[in-house]
């Protein structure tokens, strides 16, 4: 009799001799705009581990390079290893994590008489913040915070995961350079940051993953050496940037930005217009939602306050059907976003295309987050401010009078940690949009592009001296 063929044979991975010799896959856990993830287990050990096959190599590299930086970080997941070739997806091994925020939120909601204690919410958000300052010190933005990106393991360490959309913020690099990347010869963009050299290169599309990831550990491995200029490179203190999959002309606006088609219900946007769209909309800040080309590392801050103020009233703060709806649903809770409220918010690219009507009275942060303490309240607006240079940092809220005084933070082993279910919220998580990247054009204009920028910085500095 012909043998049933296995149901694992239409999933790729399953083929993937290098990957099965070393890990037993054992079931589908989740999928996202790009990836599928695996649970397995390693057969060297019995570990659980979760394999990211990612189906986009942008997304990959951006994850990889994110998760390696971030080796070692408490509240980062840990990346094992992972497995490219030229002609398959990226997988990526994870530690494995069973549950998330979300599931905390909506069993919190469903099943737990009075929700979340505050010395819980307390020590989540320690955790939480602990990983974006991690990430943020090491100029990494996720662009993508949101409860079910924060993953737990059984034992309640919460790890910030998915940074398929995470980017190098190379502008705060770019406006800090301190050498000047002409002297070198070869020529090769070297910036200075923090003591720490920096080369950035510029990572041609069409590239293959394999030949991508063999430059990367090139450039990580360099040796001790003195370049014509005189600098030592010290293999320890050798970061990359990498950049490379959109217009020149775009990049010139935001070097770090990713041009994108945002998927509505799955689909491209009818006009198939490029936009700022990224992280997931509820999570979303406003200067994104206004089609900002320049935002920086706050980003992540205003979506830590909507995830904060989520685990405070376990309601979405602003769960917007739209992206005008969303600005429409921040506005009658904090006011219009006006001059006042942020100077030069007037120049944001859709400012002037997308009009409000006046707010005459907000409802306020008070009314989403009733029965929460003024202290509380105060938290989440140090982080929901319009204009993100007000934003507190993850750092200062680390320092905040509100995590450091009675009730204090739970330890970690006194968290309730649900199991992974399919809540009522997850298809709103699912409802999200996302983004499929447009990948730009020659290997000599985005040079072209690097260099540009590397003159303007140099002449502004010479200008500044
Ligand atoms: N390390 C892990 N351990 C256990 N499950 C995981 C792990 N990483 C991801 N998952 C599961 O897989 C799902 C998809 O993973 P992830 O969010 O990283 O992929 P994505 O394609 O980038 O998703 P998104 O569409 O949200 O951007 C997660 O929601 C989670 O359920």
């Amino acid at each position: 009799m012909e043998e049933e063929p296995p149901p694992s044979k239409s999933w790729s991975i399953h083929t993937r001799r290098d990957i099965t010799a070393k890990y037993e896959i054992l079931e589908r856990v989740g999928s996202g705009a790009y990836s599928d993830v695996y649970k397995a287990r390693r057969r060297s050990d019995s570990a659980a581990v979760a394999l990211k096959e990612i189906h986009d190599y942008q997304s990959a590299f951006r994850e990889i390079e994110a998760l390696q930086t971030l080796h070692n970080c408490p509240n980062v997941v840990l990346l094992h290893e992972y497995f490219c070739s030229d002609d398959e997806d990226a997988v990526l091994v994870l530690e494995y994590l069973p549950t998330d925020l979300a599931a905390v939120v909506s069993s919190a909601k469903k099943d737990w008489e009075g929700g979340i204690t505050v010395g819980e919410v307390k020590r989540w958000m320690v955790q939480i913040l602990r990983g974006v300052d991690a990430c943020h010190s090491n100029s990494i933005v996720h662009r993508d915070l949101k409860p079910s990106n924060l993953l737990i393991s059984a034992d309640g360490i919460l790890k910030i995961a998915d940074f398929g959309q995470s980017l190098i913020n190379v502008t705060q690099w770019v406006s800090r350079l301190s050498t000047d990347p002409y002297s070198i010869d070869p020529p090769l963009p070297l910036m200075k940051l923090n003591g720490y050299f920096c080369i950035f290169i510029v990572i041609p599309f069409g590239l293959s993953p394999r030949t991508y990831l063999d430059v990367v550990s090139l450039i990580r491995s360099m040796t001790t050496q003195r370049n014509s200029f005189g600098y030592s490179l010290h293999p320890k203190k050798v970061d990359f940037v990498s950049t490379g999959t959109a217009e020149p002309e775009d990049l010139r606006m935001d070097p770090f930005h990713s041009y994108s088609y945002e998927a509505e219900n799955g689909r491209v946007d009818d006009n198939g217009s490029l936009t700022s769209c990224v992280g997931t909309r509820w999570f979303r800040a406003p200067e994104l939602l206004y089609g900002s080309t320049n935002y920086g590392l706050e980003v992540d801050l205003w979506s830590l306050g909507c995830i904060f103020g989520e685990l405070l009233s376990l309601e979405p703060l602003f769960p917007g059907a739209s992206d005008i709806d969303q600005l429409g649903k921040i506005f009658s809770i904090l006011g219009n976003l006006t001059e006042e409220a942020w100077p030069g918010c007037v120049h944001l690219p859709d400012y002037n295309i997308i009009s409000f009507g006046e707010v005459e009275k907000p409802s306020g942060l008070e009314a989403c987050l009733a029965n929460r303490s003024p202290d509380e309240i105060l938290l989440i607006r140090k982080l929901l401010s319009y204009d993100p240079a007000s934003r507190a940092t993850a750092m200062e809220l680390l320092h905040d009078k509100y995590l450091n005084e009675e009730p204090l933070p739970v330890p970690v082993s006194d968290l309730r940690v649900p199991s992974k279910h399919g809540s009522a919220d997850e298809g709103s998580w699912n409802e999200s949009d996302s983004d499929f990247e447009d990948f730009g054009p020659s290997l000599k204009s985005l040079i072209h592009w690097a260099f540009t920028n590397f003159t303007l910085s140099s002449t502004q500095k010479s200008h500044q001296n």
